[in-house]
């Protein structure tokens, strides 16, 4: 691993809103950050093998997107305008039964092509076929959480606890650490309490965390409260996921009660504005949950129903509807929803001293914006500039591990070209299986 020098116009630390070092410089060393300062503060004996001299650019941390389904772009377009039961039951549950293996590789290294152009350097993922998606993310150079989406009632459900425990046997800390592993039970109405109680017990015995989705829909808040007669958030706390690290997704439909215990157990929220927006699903209270003390993250959900996978744009979505749905323009400001993208997720993820910042002993997770554009001038705040100006195409430069895994846009560690290629072939054979199965029936 080579030691790279980089010089720019600005590097925002995301250690607090003081964090911009004009004219700064980062050291790089066998994937670790070991110096940040101002122009010319690097120490003498750090010998570079490779500058990388950007006096137009701004570095941030990478963006954390917290909670995807990256094969799911093989299903982008495929199912819209219809609300989430609807939507899985009827379109994409039966479509996903005809995905293969191959389909999820594809798919997979299609949603890191897109991730990496728009400045992804780490992904939260819950999908089924996982050894797939880890070989797609070894490839890519991106870092990513997996887990290994659990329906706990159904002829699968043995099959797939099975699964997440060889995932985290197998892929948990590799990919020379890029690659971590979660359970993935996928939410409290497709797993009953007493398989959640089993996954809680081989969670614990293996030493990693959970991803699920949690209080999405009022059809989840209904029909969980009809069988348990309490919330989500209440049943899951009782049944003892909080004992673990969680990191949920959605927490749309949650009362100052939910708020509180999700505060209090320290469980990460992954908000998706834009997935719950494209659903109908509602708005998640996320100023009072970060007033509450919650640590929230942002995703994008997978591009079925995004459509993309771009996380700038759910920055920006995500600041605006805190605005509009508490009638108060000062909420969200562009420094904490920035940091809600970087630093936050981190935190989310339980990961906030290896990324999210830009300081010496962090892993060298990082990006370049190309600011020499015409709706990025004139300069006066650079936070409001990257939140709410900035489009995922001013990412210039992607560097993950300290490997440089995207310069003036070319990515290095993929074939872009192949990579769209093969996905439309996999897509295109997976609706001809689709279309064949029908005919059989
Ligand atoms: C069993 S793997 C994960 C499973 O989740 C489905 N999914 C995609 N988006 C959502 C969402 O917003 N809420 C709930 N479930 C979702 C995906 O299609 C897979 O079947
Ligand atoms: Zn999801």
């Amino acid at each position: 691993m080579s030691n790279l020098l980089i010089k720019c116009m600005a590097v925002l630390t995301m250690t607090g809103e003081d964090g911009i070092i004009h004219r700064g410089e980062i050291a790089i060393r066998g994937g670790e950050i070991c110096h940040v300062g101002a122009s010319g503060s690097t120490p003498g004996d750090f010998k570079a093998d490779r500058i990388l001299d950007c006096p137009g650019m701004v570095a941030m941390p990478g963006l954390v997107n917290c909670h995807t389904h990256a094969a799911m772009t093989m299903l982008r377009g495929y199912a819209d305008d219809m609300p989430l039961m609807q939507w899985l039951k009827e379109k994409i549950w039966p479509m996903e039964d005809h995905l293969t293996a191959e389909d999820i590789y594809q798919g997979t290294l299609l949603s890191c092509a897109e991730m990496i152009k728009g400045g992804t350097t780490t992904f939260v993922d819950m999908y089924f076929e996982m050894e797939q998606v880890a070989r797609a993310v070894e490839e890519s150079g991106l870092r990513a959480v997996l887990s290994r989406g659990m329906a706990g009632f159904g002829p699968n459900a043995e099959k797939a606890m099975r699964e997440n425990i060889e995932l985290v046997e197998k892929w948990n800390g590799r990919a020379g650490g890029r690659i971590t592993v979660r359970f993935g039970p996928h939410a409290p109405y497709t797993c009953p309490p007493d398989y959640l109680k089993r996954v809680i017990e081989e969670a614990k015995r293996l030493g990693v965390g959970i991803h699920i989705h949690l209080a999405e829909t009022l059809d989840e808040i209904n029909e969980i409260s009809e069988k348990y007669d309490k919330s989500p958030i209440r049943l899951m706390e009782e049944t003892g996921l909080f004992e673990l690290p969680v990191l949920a997704a959605h927490c749309v439909h949650v009362d100052d009660k939910d708020i509180e215990i999700l505060a209090r157990r320290k469980v990460g929220i992954a908000h998706n504005p834009q997935s719950n927006m494209k659903l109908a699903s509602g708005i998640a209270p996320v100023s009072r949950m970060l007033e509450a003390g919650a640590t929230v993250g942002l995703g994008t959900d997978g591009a079925s129903s995004n459509n993309n996978l771009d996380l700038l744009e759910e920055v920006r979505t995500a600041a605006f509807l805190q605005k509009l749905s508490t009638g108060d323009a000062s909420v969200l400001p562009a420094y904490q929803v920035l940091s809600m993208a970087t630093a936050g997720g981190a935190k989310a993820l339980g990961l906030e001293e290896q990324i999210g910042c830009i300081k010496p002993g962090y892993k060298a997770d990082m990006i370049l914006f190309d600011m020499h554009k015409p709706h990025l001038y004139p300069l006066y705040d650079i936070y409001a500039q990257i939140a709410y100006a900035a489009l995922s195409s001013d990412v210039a430069t992607v560097i993950i591990d300290g490997q440089i895994v995207m310069e003036n846009r070319r990515i290095l560690t993929l074939d872009e070209e192949a990579v769209m290629q093969a996905a439309g072939r996999s897509a295109k054979a997976l609706v001809e299986r689709k279309n064949a199965s029908q005919k059989n029936k």
